[in-house]
C-alpha cells in the first residue's frame, strides 16, 4: 500500500521534498527525514522521469517510511498526460508530478481529466515551469482537473534559480491561491538550505530539493544525506 501524501493545507510548516535517482538515495532521504521522497532522473534535467522497474523498488525501499513521489515527464497534450499520470501512479506511488506546458495548464479542455484522475485515486501534482511566468489564473483549470496540487520548478538547471525568476510576493500569491482553492502547493528549483526560512515563509505545502541536497551542490552527483537532516531541522515552523 503506498504511503499516502499525509499532510494537509494547514500544516504549520512545509514539508520537505528530495529527488532521488534510486533505492539507496531514497532509503538515506527517508532516513534523514524527508517527508516526501521523488524518483527523478536528475541527469535528465527538471522532470526527468525513471524506468518505472526503478521507481517500484524506490517504493519497497522507503517501505513507507515516507510518501513516494514520481516525476512523470512533461504532457504534450491532453492524452499524452493521462497516459503518463497512469503508467507512473501504477508504480505503487503516493503522488505523481507531471510539467504541464503554459497552454496545456490554460486549456479549458483539462477539465475533461477529471474522471480519469479522480479514478486513479493518486493524488497528481502538476508542475510549472518558473521560465514560463506561471499565472495564478491557471490554478483554478488544475482545480476543475482534478490535480490535487500546484508546483513551481525551474526548467533551466545550471544557471537563473527560483527567486531569480519570481519575486517571494509572486510566490506568496501563488501559494494562497492554491490553497483558496484546496490545492497543495510546491517551491523548488535549485533551492539551498539558505532558502529555507523565506521561503517557508511563503506558506507552501512543501519545498522541493535536489542539487543544494547533494555532495558539492552538484545534483548530477550524489545525496548528501547530512544536507537532508540539516534542511529537515531547518524547516522550523512559520510564525503564526
Ligand atoms: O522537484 C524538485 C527538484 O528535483 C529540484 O531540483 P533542484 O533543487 O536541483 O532544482
Amino acid at each position: 500500500m503506498p504511503h499516502a501524501i499525509g499532510f494537509s493545507l494547514d500544516q504549520p510548516a512545509p514539508r520537505l521534498l528530495v529527488s532521488v535517482r534510486d533505492t539507496r538515495e531514497a532509503v538515506e532521504a527517508a532516513g534523514a527525514g524527508a517527508d516526501l521522497v521523488d524518483a527523478k532522473d536528475p541527469d535528465e534535467g527538471a522532470l526527468g522521469s525513471l524506468a518505472p522497474d526503478t521507481v517500484r523498488a524506490i517504493t519497497l525501499a522507503v517501505g513507507g517510511r515516507a510518501c513516494v513521489s514520481a516525476v512523470a515527464g512533461e504532457a504534450a497534450g491532453l492524452g499524452d498526460l493521462v497516459t503518463r499520470i497512469r503508467v507512473t501512479a501504477a508504480c505503487g506511488v503516493g503522488m505523481v508530478k507531471v510539467a504541464l506546458s503554459p497552454a496545456l495548464a490554460a486549456d479549458p479542455d483539462l477539465e475533461r481529466l477529471a474522471g480519469a484522475l479522480g479514478a486513479l485515486g493518486t493524488p497528481t501534482v502538476a508542475v510549472l515551469f518558473a521560465e514560463d511566468g506561471p499565472r495564478t489564473e491557471w490554478l483554478p483549470n488544475l482545480a476543475l482537473a482534478g490535480f490535487a496540487g500546484a508546483m513551481i520548478d525551474t526548467r533551466g538547471k545550471a544557471g537563473l534559480r527560483l527567486t531569480d525568476h519570481l519575486t517571494l510576493s509572486a510566490l506568496t500569491d501563488f501559494v494562497m491561491a492554491c490553497r483558496r482553492l484546496g490545492l497543495l502547493s510546491g517551491l523548488a528549483g535549485s533551492l539551498t538550505l539558505d532558502d529555507i526560512p523565506r521561503l517557508s515563509g511563503c506558506g507552501p505545502s512543501y519545498l522541493g530539493f535536489r542539487g543544494g541536497l547533494s555532495v558539492g551542490s552538484d545534483r548530477r552527483g550524489r545525496l548528501d544525506p547530512a544536507r537532508v537532516s540539516e534542511a529537515r531541522r531547518r524547516l522550523a515552523p512559520v510564525a503564526a
